[in-house]
């Protein structure tokens, strides 16, 4: 199938080859003055200010080319840089995409890819604006994220204050569920948890909508909610103190526990520890009435003798936190 005329290899084609089947495949809007094509492009910044962030996804640590397609691909690269985006309460606006691509890819890979971006971005008016491509061993795909601030300040990670109210916007443990799925060669047992896997959904407007309601602090969940609620505790130099995970997380929990049973897996460690979810946890005052679709997960302590970062119930947690690139 590879090798016929009919689906070319990234090989068979040139550098402009390729881009001209990426091209139609990118949303483009009224906020871009100049599109892909050039050697940049420009786009309008209404605030004075713009939101840039940046995120990696690399062929076998993020994705494998058998469980994903080039579509869900885009997909996912594109969902995990608007989330970062949302994290700041900012609406994401444009992407950049870098591409690192084997010469043995199928050109339709490729394709898919930049659909899969188009899908994700089309539906939130962001606009893919341009990129840069190169050959190498496997895929690399480097999203560069711009958003608009909308005149409010940013909600950092540092502003959490004891007494506020720990609450999350999206689900947890999904994704989790579809890659212990997908690496126990089963991804029949769950394929809604394997299909988000694949292309995590992220509360995008739930962003901006906590930063209106006056969130303190905020992040995106990429790496684990413990992980990233204790990134989000040190940053603010307070513990947040997750609740009982069997009320506060009990939909997440009830929605991986078949498949966490079906594998002889723990569903809390899924939903305390799996990341790429992507959703928003994000701390509000305690007078505030949450933003939907946040729900309550936990408060904001002072510091004690431990330091800050993150507990459960008051207890250093059991389950591995998160996922760390480098530490196990
Ligand atoms: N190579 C780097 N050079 C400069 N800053 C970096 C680099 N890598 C990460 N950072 C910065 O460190 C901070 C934490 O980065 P990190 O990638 O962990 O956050 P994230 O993108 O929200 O999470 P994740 O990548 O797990 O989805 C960010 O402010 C990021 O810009
Ligand atoms: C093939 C394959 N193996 C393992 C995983 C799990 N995984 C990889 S990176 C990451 C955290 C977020 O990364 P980052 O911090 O870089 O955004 C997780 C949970 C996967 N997705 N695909
Ligand atoms: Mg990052
Ligand atoms: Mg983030
Ligand atoms: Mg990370």
């Amino acid at each position: 199938m590879t090798d016929s005329p009919a689906a070319p290899l990234v090989a068979d084609l040139s550098e402009d080859g390729l881009l001209a089947r990426i091209f139609p495949h990118l949303p483009r809007g009224p906020r871009t003055l100049v599109g892909p094509g050039d050697d940049a492009a420009v786009v309008t910044a209404p605030d004075g200010r713009v939101v840039v962030t940046t995120d990696v996804l690399v062929e076998d640590r993020h994705f494998r080319r058998d469980w994903s397609t080039g579509d869900d691909v885009g997909h996912r690269a594109a969902v995990q840089n608007l989330a970062d985006v949302a994290a700041m309460g900012a609406v994401p606006t444009s992407l950049v995409v870098a591409l690192v691509v084997p010469g043995d890819l199928p050109a339709d890979w490729v394709e898919g890819l930049a659909r899969g971006f188009g899908a994700a971005c089309g539906p939130h008016g962001v606009d893919v604006v341009g990129g840069d491509l190169s050959g190498g061993p496997v895929v690399v795909v480097a999203v560069t994220a711009h958003g608009d601030l909308e005149g409010r300040p940013p909600v950092l990670r540092s502003g959490a204050r004891p007494g506020d109210v720990v609450a999350h916007a999206g689900v947890c443990g999904t994704s989790a569920a579809g890659y212990a799925a997908l690496a126990a060669g089963r991804p029949e047992v769950d394929p809604g948890a394997v299909g988000d896997f694949r292309r995590p959904t992220s509360p995008l407007a739930a962003g901006p909508d906590a930063a209106v309601a006056g969130a303190t602090a905020m992040l995106d969940v990429s790496d684990g909610l413990l992980r990233d609620a204790e990134r989000l505790g040190r940053a603010s130099g307070v513990v947040v103190d997750l609740d009982d995970p069997e009320v506060a997380l009990a939909a997440d929990l009830d929605r991986v526990r078949p498949t966490a049973a079906a594998l002889g897996a723990d569903p809390v460690a899924w939903v305390l520890g799996g990341g790429e979810d992507h959703g928003l946890l994000a701390t509000f005052p305690p007078d505030v009435a949450l933003p939907a679709p946040f729900r309550r997960v936990g408060v904001v302590r002072a510091p004690e003798a431990q330091g800050s970062g993150v507990l459960v119930q008051g207890s250093v947690p059991t389950v591995r936190p998160g996922w760390d690139h480098f530490a196990g």
